[in-house]
């Protein structure tokens, strides 16, 4: 049975100044253990979508069922004891500022009427699982921004939820903390079996992390499936256009881009970073006699599998382009128009 199951599922936000349709009939199917990202450019309704899932949002229409169970169906008490279940961490993670970094753990527990000696004895076992131990004392304003999302992963740990929704927990944080971040998201997905949602607007997290990924467009999932798939074969224009932001986003991948002489006509290939693909280029050169320039070249971490990505550019007067588009599939490789890809 699916952990989470998004059902025809439409928010509509009415006000003075009209009504925004912030989610359209969004189906969605996460399964057990999954790492599930949600991504998709600001205001395509991400964040409206997580906070649907544990009813923080209730939609307009359609149904929320979590292992089958239909919180629109669930009393107020019900609802409370089922979001225990259900972990949330945000970007500026909302740590109470007066409060010790033990205090913050322990604060959930206490709600849910854990006794303080409980509650601390649970605490200092999630501060050490997020690399903390040293820092129980502290206050919040005495961590880093990196520190201060560990302790935010300790506390919504800290019900034993079955689920953790993560919205932009890493958007506020270097490129060598989010690693680092999503490392430990990683190790709590595999060690604790927690299904983990991740509302980003990067392409790199959903890359480095996610099993499966939905791709979002004003309030509309335009796309969703494995990202290895996704990534190599992306078929929407939001997905091209994420995919190609995130090569720009690397200095030497920028470099290229804007280097690049646009004459001839350029594919996109996306290959296992170990597969014969050298070779194919070397003698589909010397098959035809004919140039063939490498505008871009870049491995990537695809779900944990390196995965080569490369650019290529046919001459400008070549009367072989589709010949060669027909030798390179012929071996094996995909292949689609770059015009999506490139600036
Ligand atoms: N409480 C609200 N009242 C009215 N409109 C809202 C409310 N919350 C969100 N919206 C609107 O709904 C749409 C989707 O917003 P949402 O925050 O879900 O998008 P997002 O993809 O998470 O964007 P971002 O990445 O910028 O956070 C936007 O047009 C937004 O202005």
């Amino acid at each position: 049975m699916s952990e989470i199951v998004i059902e025809k599922l439409s928010k509509t936000y009415r006000s003075k100044d009209g009504t925004v349709e912030a989610l359209k009939n969004v189906n969605l199917s996460i399964e057990s253990g999954d790492i599930y990202g949600i991504i998709g450019m600001s205001g395509a309704g991400k964040s409206t979508l997580v906070r649907c899932m544990n009813f923080l949002e209730r939609p307009t229409e359609g149904r929320v069922l979590i292992k089958g169970k239909s919180l629109g169906d669930f009393s107020k008490k019900g609802l409370r004891k089922q979001r225990e279940e259900i972990g949330m961490i945000f970007q500026h993670f909302n740590l109470l500022m007066q409060k010790s970094v033990l205090e913050n753990v322990c604060f959930p527990l206490y709600i849910q009427g854990k006794r303080k000696k409980e509650a601390r004895k649970k605490a200092y076992e999630l501060l050490k699982l997020v690399g903390l131990s040293d820092k129980e004392q502290a206050y919040p304003s005495q961590l880093s921004g990196g520190q201060k999302q560990r302790v935010a992963i300790a506390r919504a740990l800290a019900s034993n939820p079955k689920i953790l929704l993560c919205d932009e927990a890493t958007s506020a944080l270097d490129p060598q903390t989010t690693s680092s971040i999503l490392e430990l998201l990683k190790e709590i997905n595999s060690q604790m079996g927690i299904t983990i949602v991740i509302i980003t607007h990067q392409m790199s997290v959903v890359r480095e992390i996610c099993s499966h990924v939905a791709i979002m467009k004003d309030g509309e999932v335009v796309e969703q499936g494995l990202v290895t798939e996704i990534f190599s074969h992306p078929k929407s224009a939001v997905a091209k256009e994420l995919i190609r932001k995130d090569s720009a986003q690397e200095p030497m991948g920028r470099q290229t881009v804007q280097n690049i002489i646009q004459s001839g006509e350029q594919i996109r290939i996306v290959f296992s970073e170990n597969s014969a693909f050298e070779p194919v280029i070397a003698n589909l050169i010397l098959t035809f006699h004919e140039p063939v320039n490498i505008l871009k070249a870049d491995t990537k971490n695809v779900g944990g599998v390196a995965k080569g990505e490369m650019i290529l550019e046919f001459s400008k007067d070549s009367k072989n382009t589709e010949a060669m588009k027909r030798y390179l599939r012929e071996r094996g490789l995909e292949i689609e128009e770059a015009v999506d890809y490139v600036d």
